[in-house]
């Protein structure tokens, strides 16, 4: 359902990632792994579609699916590492306009991720693993075949890491796809890996130092 071809990135002079292919099916996840500054971020934000990768291809059912952005955002949930909530809205006002888009039920979400205590707090009184755990309730209320995850658990407490695993299990039950940066362990025993090496390793030396080729070539349509 998801291949991905060749996937070549600068960052400044640096070839962070080179070459990078994967080919996920329905029901699979996958963990990206690597040092800091391998590129699992830019990797993540080509595949939402969120930056424009130098060379190679995101197929989605074998289409591309970076020619029409606007299809392919509506495919995604994208958890990046800011949780992008409006602070001045309560937790279930904020999950009712993430549930608008995607026709489902904020309770459901709030239960799944133990948050129902919570729903009536203004989500700038909600702490940061609270936060993440909304933002989670977000990605689920999108109903997007595709979850794009830069670390799910970042903040999360031993309890909360073990919600992900039903939602994780849901998700993926029914035909959707995973794919989660991680420098610990996530609840997703039988998931495919890669691991990108230091971006170091491929310094290019032939491109001369200067700001990010691309960086403001795209709009985000995502928090
Ligand atoms: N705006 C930028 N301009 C130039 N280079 C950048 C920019 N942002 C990030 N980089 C570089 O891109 C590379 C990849 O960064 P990225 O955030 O994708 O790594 P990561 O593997 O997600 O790291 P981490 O584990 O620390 O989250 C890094 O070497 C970083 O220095």
């Amino acid at each position: 359902m998801l291949d991905v071809e060749n996937i070549s990135v600068f960052r400044g002079e640096r070839l962070v990632l080179d070459g990078v292919g994967l080919r996920l099916r329905a029901g699979e996840a996958l963990l990206l792994t690597g040092p800091n500054g391998a590129g699992k971020s830019t990797l993540l934000r080509v595949l939402a579609g969120l930056r424009k990768p130098e060379g190679g291809h995101v197929l989605w059912a074998g289409i591309d699916a970076l020619a029409d952005r606007t299809a392919h955002a509506a495919r995604v949930a994208y958890l990046g590492h800011q949780d992008a909530l409006k602070p001045g809205l309560t937790l279930r006002e904020n999950l009712a306009l993430a549930a608008r888009a995607g026709g489902t039920d904020p309770g459901r979400a709030m239960a799944a991720l133990a948050l129902s205590d919570l729903a009536d707090l203004p989500a700038r009184m909600l702490s940061a693993g609270q936060k993440r755990r909304a933002a989670l309730a977000r990605v689920m209320l999108a109903r997007a075949p595709l979850w794009l995850l830069d670390e799910p658990s970042l903040g999360l407490d031993r309890n909360a890491i073990g919600l992900l695993d039903g939602l994780f299990r849901a998700h993926r039950q029914e035909g959707g796809i995973i794919i989660a940066t991680t420098h610990v362990p996530l609840p997703l025993p039988d998931a495919l890996g890669l691991d990108l090496p230091a971006a170091a390793d491929r310094a290019d030396p032939d491109w001369p130092p200067g700001q990010d080729r691309f960086d403001d070539c795209w709009m985000e349509h995502a928090p």
